[in-house]
């Protein structure tokens, strides 16, 4: 089913993006003068096929899993923070659970892999193990165990899209998830442990010297291969970001638009990016994290974020307030008129920089 949906992602709709731009520039304002979110209307028409697409239902799928590497003392936080916290954000109440309902968004969470053994109310059982390995020690999973979570991702992604949803935003909660991030990072840039690394839930000098060590040391144990994706993704990589690059790549074999989040999930659109190249055309980067290294793995995807907040909580928080700026672009190509339906005088064409 993986390789399936893979093969099922297009090229964007280069004549739906030439409408879109075509109607955005006879709009009554200068040319260009509502600069990214133009962008994304343009994106957003080649991605649907419709010039003039409209945002029926929108999903916040955040996916949650546990990290062995927690044993090397690397977060600030007690691993029995990952369940908690999904506790709390199915009864409303984490961050996201406000910024999703902000949004006026459907907030789906998926075990795809928490350690704990009961069932949370209200979340969406997919456990495909309990946790991952200590990967400063051995990989974090099997090649056919990050298979399933990507399909458990692909499969979340298409139930909420058929269920009405045709935006989608990615978040996680994973105490210990930075670590594998970076050292995704550090894998397929290139990049050294230390380059990679940034301070998670905000540890202190002496915790970012454990966490460098084991990246480092996940990295020479592992020798991921950065030209095989999956390799990377079971050797050094997470549950939940095995369910997030699915989510990705679910999206963008239905064209709908999905919203990457902070250093976690950008780390899950590298993976997608890498498995398949076209869905990284798929993809609205939304903010920029202040987690170290998000920037080096927008750079590697070519993609520019919307926001700039200096957030670093993850959970998807990012990615849900900047659902209503792409559907604020939405809005501008439904609603907005054009010079001869307003009655407004052209443009001095010879006087426009070109
Ligand atoms: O999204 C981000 O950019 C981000 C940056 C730093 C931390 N986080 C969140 O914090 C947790 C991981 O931090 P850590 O220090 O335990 O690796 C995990 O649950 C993430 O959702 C998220
Ligand atoms: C409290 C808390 C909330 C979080 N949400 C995402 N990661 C988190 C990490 C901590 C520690």
């Amino acid at each position: 089913m993986l390789y399936q949906t893979i093969k099922q992602i297009g090229e964007l709709d280069r004549k739906a993006m030439e409408e879109a731009q075509k109607r955005l520039d006879s709009l009554i304002k200068p040319p260009g003068s509502l600069g990214v979110l133009e962008e994304i209307a343009v994106r957003l028409a080649g991605i649907t096929g419709k010039a003039k697409p409209r945002v029926q239902g929108k999903s916040v799928i955040v996916m949650a899993g546990d990290h062995g590497v927690v044993d090397e003392g690397v977060s600030v936080a007690p691993r029995e923070v990952t369940v908690q916290m999904m506790q709390a954000m199915v009864n409303g109440v984490a961050g996201i659970g406000v910024l999703a309902r902000h949004a006026a968004a459907r907030l789906v969470v998926v075990d795809v892999g928490v350690l704990t053994p009961v069932a949370l109310q209200g979340v969406v059982q997919r456990k495909v193990r309990a946790g991952t390995g200590n990967i400063a020690a051995g990989p974090a999973m099997s090649r056919d165990e990050a298979v399933q979570a990507l399909e458990v991702g692909i499969e979340v992604a298409q139930s909420e899209i058929d269920a009405g949803s045709n935006l989608l935003a990615t978040g996680d909660m994973g105490i210990g998830n930075t670590t594998p991030s970076s050292a995704i990072l550090a894998a397929f840039g290139g990049y050294t442990a230390e380059e990679a690394t940034g301070r998670g839930t905000m540890v202190n000098d002496e915790v970012m010297k454990l966490k460098i060590s084991a990246i480092a040391r996940a990295l020479a144990k592992n020798r991921p291969d950065p030209e095989d994706a999956l390799d990377v993704l079971a050797k050094v990589g997470g549950l939940e970001i095995a369910g997030l690059a699915g989510v990705i790549l679910g999206a963008a074999a239905r064209r709908t638009p999905v919203l990457i989040d902070g250093f976690i999930t950008t780390a899950a659109a590298l993976v997608a990016f890498k498995l398949q190249p076209k869905s990284r055309q798929y993809m609205i980067a939304s903010h920029l994290s202040g987690e170290q290294g998000h920037r080096l793995m927008l750079d590697l995807l070519d993609l520019r974020p919307v926001i700039h907040l200096q957030m670093r909580l993850g959970e998807g928080t990012g990615a849900a307030l900047t659902m209503s700026l792409v559907e604020a672009a939405t809005k501008i190509m439904r609603e907005m008129a054009s010079f001869d339906e307003a009655g407004v005088s052209d443009l001095e064409e010879d006087k426009i920089l070109k």
